[in-house]
Parts: C-alpha cells; structure tokens; sequence
C-alpha cells in the first residue's frame, strides 16, 4: 500500500520557505520536512493540505497549487508525497505540538537533514515556473541579448542559451555575455554544449540533447551545477533518471512550427508519461504561460518555451512565480 501525503512548500513574502521538524519518535524522526501529514479516506489533497497546516502550524492556507508528486519507497513504507507551493496563508506558523520551525532560503534548504524522498522537492522549489530557451542567435547580437533583456525583466529565471549554428568560440563568447545579464536579474543559465565546456564558460549547468543524453552512462557534472535534459518519451525519461538529471524537458505537447516533424503528444500522454519520474518536468512544444495552470494540474513544473517567453511576448504575460 502506497501512503498519500500531503505536503506544503510554504512561502512568505522573502522567498523563504518553510521547514517543521519531525518528531525523534516518528518515521523519519528528527529530520525536516516540509509540514503536511496523510489524507484522510476520501479526502481531496487540497483539502488534506488545509487540514494538516492548520492542525500542524495554525495558519489558513489562500493561495495554493500543485508543485510535484514525489513516489519513494522507504524500507518500511512506500509514500506518495503530494507537495503544493502554497503563496497566500494567513496567521503567523507556529509549530502546534511544540515541533521547530524555520525560514530557509531555498538554496539553503539541503543544509537541513531531509528524509530522502525529498530531494526532488527541494530541485522543484528552486526551479521557476517558466523556462526560456532562446531563439538560434544569428545575426545583430545587441538585438539578441535585448530580447533577453526583456524576458529577464519580465520575469524569467531560467535560461538555455540555445545555439545550434554558432562556431564554438563564438557560443563561448555569447555565454559570457548572457552569463553577465542572467547573473544581474539572478537567472539561473544553462547551455547547449559539451558539459565540461558549460562549467568551463561559467554557465550553471548543461542542457542535454535527447540524443546525447542517451549516449551518457552516467551524470556529467558534479551536483553543483545543474544538469538538464531533452525528452520525448518514456525510454528517455527512465535514462534521464537512471543518471540522475535534476529536471527534463517533455515535448511535443502540441505541434509546433519548429518541429513540424515531430507528433504532439497531447496532456493526457504527457501526464501519464511524468507520473512516476522523480524530478521536475517543464511542458514544452507549443505552450506558453497562458498554459501554466493546465501544466500544473498536469504535474509539470511549469511550461518551457523559445518564442512565448522571448522579449516583449514575455512581457505581455509576465511570468513571475
Ligand atoms: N509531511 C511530510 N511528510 C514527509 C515528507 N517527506 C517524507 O518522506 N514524508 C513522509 C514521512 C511519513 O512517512 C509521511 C508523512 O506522514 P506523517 O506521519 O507525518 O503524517 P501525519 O502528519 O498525518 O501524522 P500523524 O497524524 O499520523 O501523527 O511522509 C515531507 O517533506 N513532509
Ligand atoms: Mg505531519
């Protein structure tokens, strides 16, 4: 039997999110968690979510959505964690049977001792929404790197600087330059190359290729850098995990003109294809932030996308968090 669970990444105002710490004498004991308890028999997880945040903490949860389902199997029990991000909450969060609790920058949270089915929540809680794959860029580079200026400002921060067509020294040379305007708006940059030339050009991490991601035994940078991949199906995305990525695109969700080829998979296909994968999953193929909300109910991460998040279209949606 699988236990569901509910369980909330809470955030306030700061961006921090919220850890409670489990009991010495409970599963897990005396490690952080992220404050939810087990559904009730024929409660929604919405439903679970309110009830154990109030009973845990006394705060009333406004503002909620789904953020990842995570399946582990510990020795003694297998669990199905539903966490939601929650936004909006009123009351000030108290640990009600006397448990700590604490604020956590989000890039702080693997300081805290974590139950291991955790670790794809906390990849989940530092990814945004959105992601922008940038348009081949060719020609005028201050037209470029403008575009990008724009999808920053409009509130992208996750960025693949994709260049199919540029020599090497001439990516290279670009990557600097959006490595400086991504690291001004706090973006994190990932690029489309050798691994070891993403951390040498000062990008955070690599994006992979399907194809060259199944030619990997093995993940390709260390856990400091992030390390993407490109999928299509379901072989893909069980490699994906095998070597350990920290999130993957999946696509075609719908046709697109940059990839008439390809056969779209619908959300039905794309739902059913990411239940079980443990780490995040952008949508991607022809969706942009007005998909964001089906994406969700989806259990996608978010939507990815070169020209619905590319300069002034990213700005007519915005796409903050
Ligand atoms: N709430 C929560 N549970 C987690 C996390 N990570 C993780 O592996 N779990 C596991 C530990 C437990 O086996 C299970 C949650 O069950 P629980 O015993 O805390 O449930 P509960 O709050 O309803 O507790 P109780 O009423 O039975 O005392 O999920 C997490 O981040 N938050
Ligand atoms: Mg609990």
């Amino acid at each position: 039997m699988v236990l569901q669970v509910a369980a909330g990444a809470i955030f306030n105002r700061q961006g921090q999110v919220l850890l409670s710490k489990r009991p010495l004498h409970v599963h897990q004991g005396n490690l952080w968690e992220f404050p939810g308890g087990k559904l009730k028999p024929g409660e929604e997880v919405r439903q679970a979510l309110s009830r154990e945040l109030w009973e845990e903490l006394g705060i009333q949860v406004l503002q909620a959505r789904p953020l990842l389902q995570v399946h582990h199997d510990y020795p003694d029990r297998s669990v199905l964690l539903h966490v939601w991000r929650v936004d909006r909450f009123s009351g000030t969060p108290k640990g009600q049977e006397g448990q700590p609790v604490v604020w956590v920058s989000p890039e702080n949270l693997n300081a805290y001792p974590l139950p291991a089915a955790n670790h794809a929540v906390v990849t989940a809680v530092c990814l945004p929404p959105t992601y922008l794959i940038t348009k081949e860029p060719a020609g005028n580079q201050m037209a470029f790197l403008s575009s990008l200026r724009q999808s920053l400002q409009a509130g992208v921060q996750l960025v693949q600087l994709r260049a199919k067509k540029l020599s090497p020294e001439h990516y290279q040379n670009l990557t600097w330059k959006v490595q400086r305007l991504c690291f001004e708006y706090k973006a994190i940059l990932l690029v489309n190359t050798v691994p070891a030339q993403a951390a040498e050009w000062g990008a955070d991490g690599v994006h992979l290729t399907g194809n060259h991601l199944m030619h990997l035994s093995h993940r390709p940078l260390p856990a400091n850098k992030w390390v993407a991949a490109s999928c299509h199906n379901a072989a893909q995305l069980a490699h994906a995990a095998n070597i350990g990525v920290d999130f993957a695109v999946l696509g075609p969700v719908f046709h697109t003109s940059t990839h008439p080829q390809a056969l779209p998979l619908g959300w039905e296909r794309f739902q059913t294809l990411i239940a079980q994968i443990p780490f995040p999953v952008y949508a991607l193929g022809g969706v942009g932030p007005e998909h964001l909300k089906e994406a969700w109910s989806r259990g996608a991460q978010g939507i990815a996308a070169i020209r619905a998040l590319w300069g002034d279209r990213a700005g007519s949606f915005g796409v903050s968090p």
